[in-house]
């Protein structure tokens, strides 16, 4: 049976079934689509005004690879520049190839791209450090919450050094459906009152923070990266087995 036409442009027959609505559309306009929704989550929720400068947490996955994307589509309508941010966190065999990947994207895409590293930042520890010297001291599944806690604080600083005004990172509507769960499990209340907004508005001194797809689920992201032909780096980190969002995650499939 051939595929339908597209339900946007009447023109070009279908390319897939939107996981969102369930509309039929063709490639190009179900980029569109995706593309006019993260612009009206941004002008929605007011989370970048004109002129500012936005450091793109730039980790080589599929998320921020799209979101890099999309900003760039919009930027000149949002009126924002744009930096890509990436933190070397230390992890042999798994953030080089990433950061090989960021590197590409920055030069296809034309982005200043600056790279922070953990051993530079926190006195010589990389995460393989951390890892090592709490194996076996039953925190070892405790290593993605302390490389949460280090990446943020990193980002940050490398969003300062190139003078941004606001920070943006790729985290999707999957991954907050997960970080509701994971709160939910340990019964942190405090976490649960503050989640589900926008974005941090900067408290404390710290830059502003939103994320622009976290309406969007996990499988229309691939479906963007997948018709915008992304290049991007897609194995999970070494540590992540040993995470408790990989239960939560699971829960949720
Ligand atoms: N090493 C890094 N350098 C810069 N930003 C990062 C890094 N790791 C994560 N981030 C930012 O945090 C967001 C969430 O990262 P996380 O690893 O939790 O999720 P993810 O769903 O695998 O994201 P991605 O597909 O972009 O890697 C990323 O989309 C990115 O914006």
């Amino acid at each position: 049976m051939p595929a339908p036409t597209c339900a946007s442009c009447h023109a070009a027959r279908a390319a897939l079934r939107r996981p969102r609505s369930g509309q039929a559309l063709c490639g190009t306009c179900f980029c569109a689509a995706f593309e006019a929704e993260v612009l009206h989550t941004v002008l929605a929720g007011r989370l970048l005004p004109p002129g500012a400068v936005v450091a793109v947490g730039a980790s080589g996955g599929k998320d921020s690879t799209v979101l890099a994307h999309v900003l760039r589509e919009l930027a000149p309508r949002l009126g924002v520049s744009l930096r890509l941010v990436a933190v070397d966190e230390g992890i042999g065999g798994y953030r080089d190839a990433a950061l090989a990947a960021v590197q590409r994207q920055a030069a296809r895409w034309e982005l200043p791209l600056t790279i922070v590293a953990y051993a530079d930042l926190f006195g010589g520890w990389t995460m393989d450090a951390v890892a090592r010297s709490t194996a076996g001291s039953g925190r070892s599944r405790a290593c993605c919450t302390f490389c949460g806690v280090l990446r943020r604080r990193a980002l940050e600083e490398g969003a300062r050094l190139v003078g941004a005004t606001h920070i943006v990172t790729g985290h999707n509507a999957d991954d907050m459906a997960e970080t509701v769960l994971m709160n939910f499990l340990r019964g942190d209340t405090g976490r649960l009152a503050r989640g589900g907004g926008l974005g941090s508005p900067g408290e404390g001194g710290a830059l502003p923070r939103c994320r622009p797809l976290q309406f969007a689920s996990q499988k229309e992201v691939v479906l963007y990266a997948h018709f915008r032909r992304l290049d991007y780096f897609s194995e999970e980190c070494v540590y992540a087995p040993e995470a408790f969002r990989g239960y939560a995650r699971d829960l949720l499939k």
